[in-house]
């Protein structure tokens, strides 16, 4: 087997994209031709940084199919397919399943009663933060964690009542550090390394590889604090995906050593 070590997971946006769910935020409307064209964007954005983009089967039904996150978790060469915690987005993990399947995974699955959106999770050095109290339950979690103990990862349940998913308040930079924008962050604690930045979407970052960030562009402060450290950083404007309380992390699942 050939290993592909930059391939990432990604899913066209459909017709009723509008129709997404809104949570914690009041719903504005979606330019939905927009959309269309930062999500292409987005795709060319993870191209330039090396990364061969492979697209799910789109699912024109589910509105909030774009935010392929959520409907599959990878760890090693498992692929962990969800359950999400929203009924309107149960029916996006089929197309999910068969893509990691066609990949080689060994395929995994949450099964009732646990929830889980991967948006929940947050993987960094063989340690997977779990948000608990939004679209995950503790069955879930529970699950997660026997699964991904057979890889020799701990799993570790985080409290999260401000935003959508886990990664809406925090993601990992390269060398570990945590960051979230602190409003939205219930315990900091949880990370050994914190890092507050000074906008919300500036909390969101995607590892391209090597010191390369990709981010939003509505973050300009959080972009110069990453480049102060160090980083180089993409932006990519994503208003439309924000809108519907998504992040760049959301739009994709990357694959490291992916397995065919
Ligand atoms: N991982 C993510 O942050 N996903 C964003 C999902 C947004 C979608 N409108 C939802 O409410 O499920």
């Amino acid at each position: 087997m050939e290993t592909e070590i930059f391939a990432a997971l990604v899913r066209r946006p459909g017709p009723r994209l509008a129709e997404g769910l809104v949570t914690h935020i009041e719903r504005s409307e979606v330019d939905l031709e927009l959309a269309q064209r930062q999500w292409q964007a987005y795709v060319e954005a993870l191209e330039a940084a090396g990364w061969r983009t492979i697209e799910v089967e789109p699912a024109p039904d589910c509105p909030d199919a774009v935010f392929i996150e959520d409907a599959v978790v990878v760890y090693g060469d498992v692929a962990v397919v969800t359950r999400p915690g929203a009924d309107e987005r149960k029916p996006e993990t089929e197309a999910a399943e068969r893509a990691v399947r066609d990949l080689g995974y060994t395929v995994r699955r949450i099964e009732a009663p646990g929830t889980l959106d991967g948006g929940d999770v947050l993987k960094f050095g063989g340690t997977v933060w779990v948000g608990q109290g939004g679209r995950t339950n503790a069955e879930g979690l529970r699950q997660l964690g026997e699964i991904l103990a057979e890889q020799g990862a701990r799993v570790v349940g985080v409290p999260l009542t401000k935003v959508l998913h886990l990664k809406s308040a925090v993601t990992a930079l390269p060398d570990g550090t945590v960051i979230g924008y602190e409003p939205l962050v219930d315990d900091a604690s949880v990370w050994e390394s914190f890092l507050a930045v000074p906008e919300e979407s500036g909390a969101h970052v995607v590892l391209l590889g090597g010191d390369r960030l990709l981010m939003a562009a509505d973050a300009p402060k959080s972009a110069e604090l990453f480049r102060s450290r160090g980083y180089e950083v993409t932006e990519v404007d994503i208003s439309e995906y924000e809108k519907l309380e998504g992040c760049v992390t959301c739009l994709s699942v990357r694959l490291r050593g992916c397995p065919s």
